[in-house]
């Protein structure tokens, strides 16, 4: 676990807004920085998203003009998915439709869903979740593996919720999918948030990527957010992101000298309420 101090987190930056509205401009702006990041060095952004509260945090970027955010280069993934037909209400698809690419024009074959077809009847106890992870994985593969011929992904930016008992994605406190460390993409079945069965990144997914932002916001979340940002512990999924990608040509690094920074914090001043520091919020 990483060491925290008082005065300033030496492995996150730690950002809060007094609300949600600023939250969501914020993170725009850090998104579009991210994305033009990635575009000298690549042809394409390649971003997963989560669901639950996250998807309405972006519609911000809508207002941003098309020479900031070039969405035909925007290549979006999921962090995770719950087993339903993608209009389903508990879809993250079905959210990030309507509070987002609704709003946007990321071209949809540029959009990677789960393998929709296998879920006509979602309860069938024919359902291979196994087969349906293993099939998101294969899109992950197409996407990355002949790039970096690499262990596993490196998205430019990976975008996460937290729930108020620490899980992020679909990795659940105390859950084994907390050991998985060499698949891409797992199946869990016993989600203790329903739905129960979902697909979800694993940690070394998530802890390859060049960055890491949880969005996260309301008062019932500022105790769990003080533990994972200052009192982190291996069995608190949210706890266990700490992003260390491998280093490439041309990565940036804060011209002060200090090590670079792949973890971020976007929290209204609720969430932030039991942090002993923030940091201040310059791009
Ligand atoms: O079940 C899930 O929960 C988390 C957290 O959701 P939130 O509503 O508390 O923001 C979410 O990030 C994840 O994608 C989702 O499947």
């Amino acid at each position: 676990m990483p060491d925290t101090s008082e005065t300033a987190y030496s492995y996150a930056s730690v950002f809060s807004f007094p609300s949600t509205g600023e939250l969501e401009d914020a993170l725009a702006q850090f998104i579009i920085k991210r994305q033009k990041e990635a575009l000298h060095s690549y042809d394409k952004f390649t971003i997963a998203l989560s669901g639950g509260s996250l998807p309405q945090r972006l519609a911000a970027l809508a207002k941003y003009p098309a020479d900031e955010v070039f969405w035909d280069k925007w290549h979006v993934f999921y962090a995770d998915e719950r087993a339903v037909p993608l209009d389903h209400e508990d879809s993250n698809h079905r959210l990030c439709t309507e509070h987002f690419f609704s709003k946007v024009s990321i071209p949809p074959n540029q959009i990677h869903t789960i393998d929709a077809s296998m879920l006509d009847d979602p309860e069938s106890p024919e359902l291979d979740m196994e087969e349906l992870a293993d099939r998101y994985e294969k899109l992950l593969i197409e996407e990355f593996a002949n790039k970096n011929a690499v262990k596993f992904p490196k998205f430019d930016l990976i975008l996460l919720g937290m729930g108020d008992d620490g899980h992020t994605a679909s990795l659940f406190p105390g859950h084994e999918l907390l050991t998985e460390m060499d698949r891409w993409v797992a199946p869990i079945e016993d989600s203790p948030k329903p739905p129960p069965k979902r697909i979800t990144f694993t940690l070394p997914v998530l802890n390859h990527a060049a960055a890491v932002a949880f969005v996260v916001a309301g008062g019932e979340k500022a105790g769990m957010i003080q533990t994972v940002i200052e009192h982190p512990k291996e069995g608190i999924p949210s706890s266990r992101v700490i992003p260390q990608p491998k280093k490439e040509k041309g990565m940036q690094s804060p011209k002060d000298g200090s090590p670079p920074k792949h973890l971020f914090f976007f929290l209204d001043d609720e969430a932030s309420s039991k942090l002993s520091h923030k940091d201040s919020f310059v791009l």
